[in-house]
C-alpha cells in the first residue's frame, strides 16, 4: 500500500450499498481533537467506523490517514494493519484474566511506535483512566462505568494512531456518563491521538468535540468546527435545540456560597462576565461552556427586576429565520458572538435590525460549564 508524503490528513471517501441502503460518504477532517460523529438511529454512523477500520470491506474509495493509504481505489490494508484503537458500547472485557490481565494481553498486540503517533507508556495510561484500584479485579466484579474505563485503557494499550469510539457511554446512567466523560476530557488535553466519536448525544459531543460531523441517511449533512456547525441556521430537526455557541473562557471569580463562578470571553478582559454554575474549574483556568440559543432572550433597556444573572451589552450582527421560522440573532459581545433564538414576533414587536445595539439575558443555570 503506497505511503504518501504528502501533508497529514485524514480523507474517507467511498459509496457502498448494503441490503437496500446506500451509503455516499465524502470527508476531509482534522488529524487530530475529537470529531464527533453525529445523526439519527440507522443514518449510517457505525457503518462509517466500520469502513474506517476495514471491518466493513469496500470495493472502491479512498481513506487517507497521516501519510497512509488505508484504502486506495480498489486496493484496502487488511483490518490488522491498520492502528486503530476500538471503544465499542459494550465494554466485551476476557472475563478469565483480571483487569491486569486484559490490559497487558492488548499490550502485547500493541504497535511499535512511530513518529507519527503518540507512544503512550502503560503509566500514563493508567494514571490517565485512574486504573491502580482495579488491576487486581476482574471483570465481573466491575460497575458499567469501570467496565468502560478499562474498556477505553485497553484500546490505548495498542499504541493507535486512531481511537474510534462508537457510543461509548449509551449504556451508562447519567452519572456514570459524566464521570467517564471527564476522564474522556483529560485524554483529549493529555493525548494527541485524533477520536472519532460517535454518539446519539448532542450534549456529550457539545461536550468534547472539536469538529462535528452529521450524517443523515447515508451520507453527510454537514461538517466544520463545532462551532461552525452548531450556528447554522439549517440543523437537523434532532439538533434544532442545540444552535448555539460553545466558548473558551476563562474562570474569574468564585462563588461557593451561591454555588456560581465568573468567567470572561478573553483572558485579560473581565469587564463583560459571565456568570455560570460552579464547577470544579480554578480561578485562571480555562473553561468550555456552551450557550444554547434558545437560552438567549433580547432586551431594548437593561432590565433592572429579572432574576436572570446575566445581562449583557450586545450589538446584533445578524438576523436570519432558522429551519423552525424561528428567528436566529447573531449578537457580538465584547470580541465573542453569541446566539440568540427568539420568535418572528418578539422580533417584529421589538423591531430589531442589525448594527443595533441591545442587552442578551443569558440565565447562569442555563450556561453548560
Ligand atoms: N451489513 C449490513 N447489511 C445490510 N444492511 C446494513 C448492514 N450494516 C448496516 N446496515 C443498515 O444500514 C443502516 C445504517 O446502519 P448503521 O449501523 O451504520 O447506522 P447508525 O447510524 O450507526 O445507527 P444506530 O445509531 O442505530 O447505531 C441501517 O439501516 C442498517 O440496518
Amino acid at each position: 500500500m503506497t505511503t504518501s508524503t504528502i501533508k497529514p490528513a485524514f480523507i474517507i471517501q467511498f459509496d457502498l450499498t448494503l441490503a437496500e441502503h446506500r451509503f455516499s460518504i465524502d470527508l476531509s477532517l482534522p488529524t487530530k481533537g475529537v470529531i464527533g460523529v453525529f445523526g439519527e438511529s440507522g443514518s449510517g454512523k457505525t457503518t462509517l467506523l466500520r469502513v474506517i477500520s476495514g471491518l466493513q470491506p469496500i470495493k472502491n474509495g479512498t481513506i487517507y490517514f497521516n501519510h497512509h493509504f488505508w484504502q486506495e481505489q480498489e486496493s484496502t490494508l487488511p483490518v490488522y494493519k491498520r492502528p486503530i484503537g476500538y471503544v465499542f458500547q459494550e465494554a466485551s472485557l476476557f472475563p478469565h484474566l483480571t483487569i491486569k490481565g486484559n490490559l497487558e494481553f492488548a499490550k502485547k498486540r500493541a504497535w511499535p511506535s512511530n513518529n507519527q503517533a503518540q507512544t503512550l507508556n502503560t503509566d500514563t495510561i493508567h494514571r490517565l483512566l485512574n486504573m491502580d484500584a482495579l488491576l487486581h479485579k476482574w471483570p465481573s466484579q466491575l460497575s458499567g462505568g469501570e467496565r468502560q474505563r478499562v474498556a477505553i485503557a485497553r484500546a490505548l494499550m495498542i499504541n493507535p494512531s486512531l481511537l474510534l469510539m462508537d457510543e461509548p457511554l449509551s449504556a451508562l446512567d447519567y452519572d456514570r456518563k459524566q464521570e467517564i466523560l471527564s476522564y474522556l476530557e483529560k485524554l483529549k488535553e493529555e493525548l494527541s491521538i485524533p477520536i472519532i466519536y460517535v454518539s446519539h448525544s448532542a450534549s456529550e459531543l457539545s461536550r468534547l468535540a472539536d469538529y462535528l460531523v452529521i450524517i443523515n441517511k447515508g451520507s453527510v449533512h454537514t461538517h466544520g468546527e463545532i462551532n461552525q456547525v452548531l450556528t447554522q441556521p439549517h440543523l437537523p430537526s434532532c439538533l434544532q435545540q442545540d444552535v448555539g455557541v460553545i466558548l473558551q473562557t476563562y474562570v474569574q471569580q468564585k462563588s461557593p456560597s451561591d454555588a456560581l463562578q465568573a468567567v470572561s470571553f478573553s483572558m485579560n478582559n473581565v469587564n463583560t462576565p459571565l456568570w455560570v454554575k460552579h464547577t470544579n474549574a480554578l480561578i485562571g483556568e480555562v473553561l468550555r461552556v456552551q450557550i444554547f440559543a434558545k437560552d438567549v432572550s433580547i432586551t431594548l433597556s437593561k432590565s433592572i427586576d429579572t432574576s436572570i444573572t446575566n445581562i449583557l451589552p450586545a450589538e446584533i450582527l445578524s438576523i436570519q429565520e432558522d429551519a423552525d421560522h424561528m428567528i436566529l440573532i447573531t449578537l457580538k459581545v465584547e470580541n465573542t458572538q453569541i446566539l440568540a433564538k427568539i420568535t418572528q414576533r418578539s422580533c417584529e414587536n421589538l423591531a430589531l435590525q442589525a448594527g443595533q445595539m441591545v442587552w442578551a439575558q443569558i440565565k447562569a443555570i442555563a450556561v453548560i460549564a
